[in-house]
């Protein structure tokens, strides 16, 4: 496959457009971030997004996006938090460069603060009860589908990145897994 050289995948707040941005740099490579290439692609925000044409509308939306950026992209794409929750992104990323950025809630809190621009969140006073839920029910697809998993919830972005090209090493150039079945 062609595409993209790194995918990250993780929560909201783990820091996927932070630390894609730091990575591609070091990397020298591009940049892509699957919700700018949405916002881009429709020319509306996300929220407004959710509002029209709800969830699954914008998931569908998303999964075409993602399909164009996995042929296109040759650099570091950063995914958004419920990419992998569409069947078939799922299986468009399978056996893809795919890492997961970790963190835990009390990190979430204070990155996410009241969780704007992110609708997912619901637009409480709180975020967090529905993050802990959205974290539970995606954590074993976002492990499932990576490669590599790294803690995303200390050090700077910067940091962060140089601990991916660390542990990803030879494998940065190298072309997706090899199925195996
Ligand atoms: N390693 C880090 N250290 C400190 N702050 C960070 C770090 N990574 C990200 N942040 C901050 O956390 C917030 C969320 O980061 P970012 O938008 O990169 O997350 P994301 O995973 O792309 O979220 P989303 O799924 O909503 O797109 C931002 O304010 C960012 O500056
Ligand atoms: O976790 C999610 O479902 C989302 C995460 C963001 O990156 C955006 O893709 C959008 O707000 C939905
Ligand atoms: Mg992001």
């Amino acid at each position: 496959m062609t595409g993209p050289a790194v995918i990250l995948l993780g929560p909201m707040g783990a820091g996927k457009t932070s630390v894609g941005r730091e990575l591609a740099a070091r990397l020298d490579l591009p940049f892509e971030d699957l919700d700018a290439l949405i916002v881009g692609a429709a020319g509306r925000s996300i929220p407004d997004l959710f509002a029209t044409d709800g969830e699954d509308g914008f998931r569908a939306l998303e999964a075409s996006v993602l399909e164009s950026a996995l042929t296109a992209s040759s650099g570091v794409l950063a995914l958004g938090g419920g990419a992998v929750m569409h069947p078939d992104s799922r299986q468009r990323l399978r056996g893809g460069p795919i890492v997961l950025l970790e963190i835990d809630e009390p990190v979430a809190a204070e990155r996410l603060g009241r969780g704007h621009g992110r609708p997912m969140l619901g637009g409480g006073e709180d975020p967090m009860p529905r993050w802990r839920e959205l974290a539970a029910e995606r954590g074993p697809v976002y492990r499932d589908l990576a490669r590599w998993r790294v803690d995303a919830g200390h050090g700077t972005a910067a940091a962060v990145a140089r601990a991916i090209t660390d542990m990803m090493g030879q494998d940065l150039l190298s072309g997706p897994e090899e199925e195996t079945a």
